[in-house]
Parts: structure tokens; C-alpha cells; sequence
């Protein structure tokens, strides 16, 4: 029997960023949500908002239909060994397991939970700590529609949910999971400059931060392409041209791509 229960299995950042969109959302009752990590402490805040803390990751499997798995990849053999039992008491229709890990495959899930349970693997991002991220979102084929509507439904409450096909799982990592990385990055590097050449930090972040979402309102809404709004910006002989000339001319274009590949194969080699 279904009773609605979320529950979380390792309480770390991003489980933390989930649990706090549900929270302010006010989308799942809070006494349905249900935790467990190995320091209690982590816990704290969410159960003195009325989350329900389990003193262990079976507990909360035992007690939820919906358990997302939270722990870094190089934990899970442990937590899927913990939890195994008493996934295999419950019927298949019964419990919905969430994996956020890198790199963890259904196939992973399927060896070491069963090949008839029902799960979603998702690839979450660090903004939605503010109600702002993004979240890539696939199924197995035994996921009705119901199940994965609720899953979507906690990631939807922290920013944009989108599906797609498992095979695209670890390439969507450099999209949407790691970006934030080489976004902050380019923040870094541009107000750095900045500083070196006497702009005060915090007038320069503001710009810099601002550029970002206009940017990324003008892909989203102006009907261009990257390509025509970079041609907007770069003025024939300008001061732009001669930006995107260095960055060209020291490799920019292909070390970005590397990066990208370097993610993804990162993920293949997480899968267990
Ligand atoms: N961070 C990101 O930007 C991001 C984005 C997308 C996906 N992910 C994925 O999200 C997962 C978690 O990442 P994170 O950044 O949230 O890591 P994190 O902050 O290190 O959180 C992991 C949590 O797991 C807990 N834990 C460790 N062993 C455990 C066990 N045996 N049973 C239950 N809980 C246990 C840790 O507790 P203690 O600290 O108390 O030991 C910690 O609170 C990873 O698989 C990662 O691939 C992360
Ligand atoms: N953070 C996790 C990692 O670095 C997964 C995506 C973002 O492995």
C-alpha cells in the first residue's frame, strides 16, 4: 500500500537543497517527509520544522514509498546493500527508489535492488538551494506515470524538471549538474580582472551576475541562437571580436569540449 511518504537517505547538499524547495513549496505535507543521515546533526533543521528523522537508512525505506538516495556514488554499494532487504519485502508497486548519484545506472540499481522495482534517476543542481535549479529527470519503463509525476513534483518545487532518456544521463552532468562549476568559474575570472584593474568587487559581481541572467533571458526568449546573439554582441573590429579571437586562438572552444567529455567519462567510471 502507497502512503505518500518521501524519504531521503543521506542528508548532504543537495539532499538538503530538495528537502528545502519541498519545505518552502509546501507541495508535500511536512510530516511526510522522512531522513536519515549518519550525523544526526544534519537532520536538526528539518525536524524542527516537523520532518521526521529515522535512525536508520532500512527505517526510512521501511516507512516511505518514494526514497531518494542521496549519498555520493563511492557510498552507494553500501546503502543499496543496507536497504536491499527491506526493499525486498515490499511489493514492486509498492516503493519508487530516486538515485541523484553520478554516474549510477539503472542496471547498478536493478543488481542490487531488483530487476521489478520502479526507479527514477535524477541530476539535480546546486541552485536549487535558492528555488532556482535545474533537474534532468529519466524513468524505467515500469514508472507510471502517477510515481513519476510525484518525484518530478519534489524537484519542480526547486526550480525546472526536465526527462530524458537514461542514455543521456552522464552527458547531461556538463549541462545542467557541473555547469554551475565553470559558470562560477567565469565569475571568478572576470571579477579577478576586475579587481586588478581598480572595480570595486562587489559593483563588478552585480554586473557580472546581471549579464548572466540577461544572457540567459535572451536564449530563452529572444527566438536567437547563441550564435546570432554572439554576433549581436561583437561589433566588426570591436572589443568583443578581439575577446573571442583570444579566447580562439588559446584553445577555448576545445578545452571546453574536453571538459565536457572528461565529465561524462568521470560518470561512466562512477557507475558501479
Ligand atoms: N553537489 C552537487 O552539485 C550535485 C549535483 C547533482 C548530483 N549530485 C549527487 O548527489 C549526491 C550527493 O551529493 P552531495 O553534494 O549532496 O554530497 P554530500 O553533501 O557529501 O552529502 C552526502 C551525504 O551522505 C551522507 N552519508 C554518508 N554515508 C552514508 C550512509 N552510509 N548512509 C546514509 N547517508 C550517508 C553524508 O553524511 P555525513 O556527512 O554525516 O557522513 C552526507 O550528509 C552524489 O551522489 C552526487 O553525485 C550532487
Ligand atoms: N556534483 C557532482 C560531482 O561533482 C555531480 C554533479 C555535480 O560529481
Amino acid at each position: 500500500m502507497k502512503n505518500g511518504k518521501l524519504g531521503f537517505i543521506g542528508i548532504g547538499n543537495m539532499a538538503s537543497a530538495i528537502i528545502g524547495g519541498i519545505l518552502s513549496s509546501g507541495t508535500f505535507p511536512v510530516g511526510d517527509i522522512y531522513m536519515y543521515n549518519p550525523h544526526a546533526e544534519k537532520m536538526q533543521r528539518f525536524t524542527e520544522s516537523g520532518c521526521v528523522a529515522c535512525t536508520s537508512a532500512e527505517e526510512v525505506t521501511e516507512l516511505c514509498d518514494t526514497v531518494f538516495l542521496c549519498v555520493k556514488p563511492q557510498i552507494f554499494p553500501e546503502v543499496l546493500r543496507v536497504i536491499a532487504p527491506t526493499v525486498a519485502k515490499k511489493n514492486a508497486d509498492d516503493v519508487v527508489i530516486v538515485s541523484i548519484a553520478a554516474g549510477v545506472t539503472f542496471k547498478n540499481l536493478q543488481d542490487a535492488l531488483g530487476a521489478d522495482r520502479r526507479y527514477v534517476r535524477a541530476m539535480p543542481n546546486t541552485p536549487l538551494l535558492l528555488g532556482e535549479g535545474a533537474t534532468a529527470l529519466c524513468r524505467t519503463s515500469n514508472v507510471p506515470e502517477e510515481d513519476f509525476a510525484r518525484v518530478r513534483s519534489a524537484f519542480s518545487c526547486c526550480g525546472v524538471t526536465q526527462e530524458i532518456d537514461e542514455a543521456q544521463m552522464n552527458a547531461v552532468i556538463a549541462v545542467s549538474g557541473s555547469s554551475p562549476a565553470y559558470l562560477y568559474l567565469l565569475a571568478k575570472l572576470t571579477c579577478d580582472y576586475a579587481a586588478q584593474q581598480g572595480i570595486d568587487p562587489k559593483t563588478a559581481l552585480t554586473l557580472f551576475c546581471q549579464t548572466m541572467k540577461g544572457s540567459a533571458d535572451m536564449l530563452l526568449n529572444s527566438g536567437k541562437d547563441p550564435q546570432a546573439l554572439m554576433d549581436m554582441v561583437t561589433s566588426k573590429g570591436g572589443t568583443t571580436f578581439a575577446l573571442l579571437n583570444v579566447l580562439k586562438e588559446q584553445g577555448f572552444n576545445e578545452a571546453m569540449i574536453s571538459s565536457f567529455e572528461a565529465c561524462t567519462h568521470r560518470a561512466e567510471e562512477l557507475s558501479m
